[in-house]
């Protein structure tokens, strides 16, 4: 089974096996840790590193590589580039007037959209001294006169022959004949259902969004009348587009490392990327050179992923790293998520990019116990990616240098891990085990040398063969597109990228998209991939895109972009099925909680608990029950205080699970049933 399954044409209850496999079974209470420990963590006393001093002084210095290019350089040219293209000098302005200017920016654009130069803004803004009112008329009038003079002079079109000046009749643009009195507010496509929403972000009026309706299951689903796309993006054949474009690629996938704070993640991915040349050999040295003078060499392969001041400094991963590294058959994006339990939704955020996991543990006595069966983060992480789809996982016995290599350590933590996956709702033959060190380098990219363990392991596979056995899912290529946006950022150009993973479907250059639940429109002005510009970018790709036409206020984080002809529902009010995990007080009607959904993180209240329901057959066991307690499973309703995009599990798997969390711990885990 894998997480982007095309589900046309499917039979759901086949859909919901897969379900029943992850939430069929009950997981043991100690899975999620507790919450009262001190939020500032610092491991760089870390416990059990006793081969560390041995590794250290086994371990030559790496040695510098020549200097490769000069950065300076680069930087001063990008810096010159940057001047050259903003050649337009905005007014010197005190803070109270930058404001003023920006917010009369602001209110022109929403009136008249990009027609118009932001130079003429500014400059009608000055001359105006800041009256919205004034400047408004002034650049409409200007616009009415300039189409008027088009019409009654049209501009002499030069024909092939040079000689004959042919006058071509244009067609005039619309005139812009909006003023602010009659400035009709822009209606939102969420506020139909929700007049009671508080805070709904402001549409920008550059592209009215389209009035589709809210919640129910066939919410917005026929925009095709309303919103004209090209023909081009209505008729195309996403997947045939596909194989001409990545037929002779080699296929891509994203791998998501989880275990518990200090397994020795970081230590593991940094090592790997060392040993497959994806860190060079200066970059190395200076990391090693770096951190010795900060007494901290044992994290010196951490530090290729652990980039920020503050990781290094606390010696913790806080946000998901990402690099990459080639395979015999694939590509693999390696994401790096943070151990400790504060940063479990940079986690989450990480996995739901991810289509396999690579589940990390520490062997040292003491330390697997304390990720594992003493409230640690083992459980929950491997929890956490299985409720958000992931099916394959590697799991790394690290540190197996602290136990003398031994072969009886190993099949110890194996067979715990084993019982505990298969509750957790992995299938056995979907789930490796390999024995390795980060730190010495142990079994990542080449068998086993160290005698004791090529004395059990012999020619095992290592962590790189692991990797490239993956099986790569399939992508739901040819469905409505859905991308589910992470970041938002300005870009260095017009417009403004935001980079999110394609859950279905396919995005082209200049493809018009509905954005979040404003359902604002916007056109693809550019597209990239690992910082290359691409054409069309296909489910399954972690992409940049350049919008324009829409308010960088209406985007936010985890909301998500769709295909203007099967726009995606947008609702307050849904019903799901959930498993609990581990809750203090029993959940009753009104109980806050806060809803995770890829990147979302919402506040939404368990409005309604529909029914108890018997955790394998589904059956009803009680409807309208008082509460829920731990390991029950149940037919619930929740509410968004604001508007969300939110899909039916059983039409798009990849959008329709969900998380709930509460005061940092997760309590339970559903999939979308209904969306009223
Ligand atoms: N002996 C030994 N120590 C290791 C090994 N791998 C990592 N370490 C040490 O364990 C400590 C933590 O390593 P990290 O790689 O930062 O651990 P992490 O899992 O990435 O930590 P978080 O991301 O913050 O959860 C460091 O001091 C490493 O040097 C190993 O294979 N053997």
């Amino acid at each position: 089974m894998s997480r982007h399954r095309i589900v046309r044409g499917m039979d759901y209850s086949d859909e919901y096996d897969g379900y029943n496999d992850i939430y069929g079974h009950s997981v043991d209470d100690d899975c999620v840790s507790p919450t009262d420990q001190q939020w500032l963590f610092d491991r760089t006393g870390a416990r059990g590193q006793q081969s560390i001093s041995a590794f250290i002084s086994k371990n030559k210095d790496i040695q510098e590589e020549a200097e490769q290019g000069d950065d300076d350089d680069e930087d001063e040219a990008y810096r010159k580039a940057r001047r050259d293209s903003e050649s337009f000098q905005m007014p010197e302005l005190t803070d109270l007037d930058q404001a003023k200017l920006s917010s009369c920016v602001d209110e022109v654009r929403s009136v008249v959209g990009d027609s118009v130069s932001e130079r003429r803004i500014v400059e009608t803004t000055m001359r105006f001294d800041y009256n919205i009112q004034k400047i408004l008329d002034e650049i409409l009038n200007e616009e009415t006169n300039k189409i008027e003079r088009e019409k009654q002079f049209p501009k002499p079109k030069i024909s092939a022959n040079i000689n004959k000046v042919t006058t071509v009749v244009t067609t005039p643009k619309t005139p812009l004949k909006v003023t602010l009195a009659t400035q009709k507010e822009p209606k939102r496509g969420f506020e139909i259902a929700s007049p009671k929403v508080p805070g709904s972000p402001v549409v920008s009026g550059r592209n009215t969004p389209v009035d589709i309706g809210v919640g129910g299951d066939d919410a917005g689903r026929s925009a095709t009348s309303i919103f004209k796309v090209s023909k081009d993006q209505a008729h195309r054949n996403a997947q045939q587009l596909y194989e001409q474009e990545r037929s002779s690629q080699k296929s891509h996938m994203h791998m998501i490392v989880i275990g518990h704070v200090d397994a020795g993640k970081s230590t593991l991915m940094g090592h790997l990327l060392y040993d497959t040349g994806n860190v060079s050999q200066r970059v190395m040295h200076k990391h090693e050179q770096e951190s010795k003078k900060l007494g901290k060499q044992s994290f010196m392969y951490a530090w290729v992923l652990d980039e920020t001041g503050e990781e290094r400094a606390r010696g913790i991963t806080m946000d998901v790293g990402q690099s990459r590294i080639e395979t015999k058959s694939k590509i693999v994006t390696l994401l790096d998520a943070p151990g400790h339990k504060d940063f479990i939704p940079n986690m989450i955020s990480g996995a739901t990019q991810a289509d396999v996991a690579l589940l990390v543990v520490d062997a040292t006595r003491g330390e697997f116990e304390s990720g594992f069966e003493l409230g640690g983060q083992t459980r929950e992480h491997a929890i956490l990616v299985r409720s958000l789809g992931v099916n394959q996982l590697g799991v790394v016995i690290n540190k197996l240098d602290t136990v003398g290599w031994s072969n009886e350590r190993f099949t110890e933590i194996v067979n715990k891990l084993k019982s505990f996956l298969k509750q957790a709702g992995f299938k056995e033959s979907d789930v490796s085990f390999t024995p390795c060190s980060g730190l010495t380098g142990e079994n990542l990219t080449k068998p086993a040398q160290e005698p004791a363990l090529k004395a059990w392991y012999g020619e095992g596979p290592h962590l790189l063969d692991i990797i490239d056995h993956f099986k790569v899912p399939e992508r739901a290529i040819d469905r409505p597109l859905r991308l589910s946006v992470s970041d938002i950022y300005k870009g260095t150009g017009s417009g403004f990228c935001i980079s999110g993973r394609i859950e279905t479907g396919a995005l082209c250059l200049n493809d018009k998209v509905l954005v979040g639940a404003s359902r604002e429109q916007a056109q693809v002005k550019s597209l990239s991939m690992d910082e290359l510009s691409q054409t069309s970018v296909f489910a399954g790709d972690q992409i940049s895109v350049t919008l324009a036409g829409v308010d960088i206020n209406n985007i936010t984080v985890g909301c998500i972009i769709c295909d203007p002809q099967m726009p995606i529902p947008v609702t307050t009010r849904f019903q799901c099925r959930i498993i609990v995990f581990n809750v203090k007080v029993p959940i009753t009607m009104g109980y806050p909680v806060l809803l995770h959904h890829q990147s979302l993180i919402e506040p939404a209240v368990v409005c309604k608990l529909t029914a108890s329901i018997h955790k394998s057959t589904g059956e009803v066991v009680k409807k309208k029950p008082r509460c829920l307690g731990n390991n029950s499973c149940a037919l619930v309703e929740l509410e968004t205080s604001r508007p969300i995009c939110i899909e039916r599990y059983a039409d798009f798997k990849e959008l329709g699970r969900i998380m709930l969390r509460v005061s940092g711990v997760t309590i339970a885990a559903g999939m979308v049933t209904k969306i009223r």
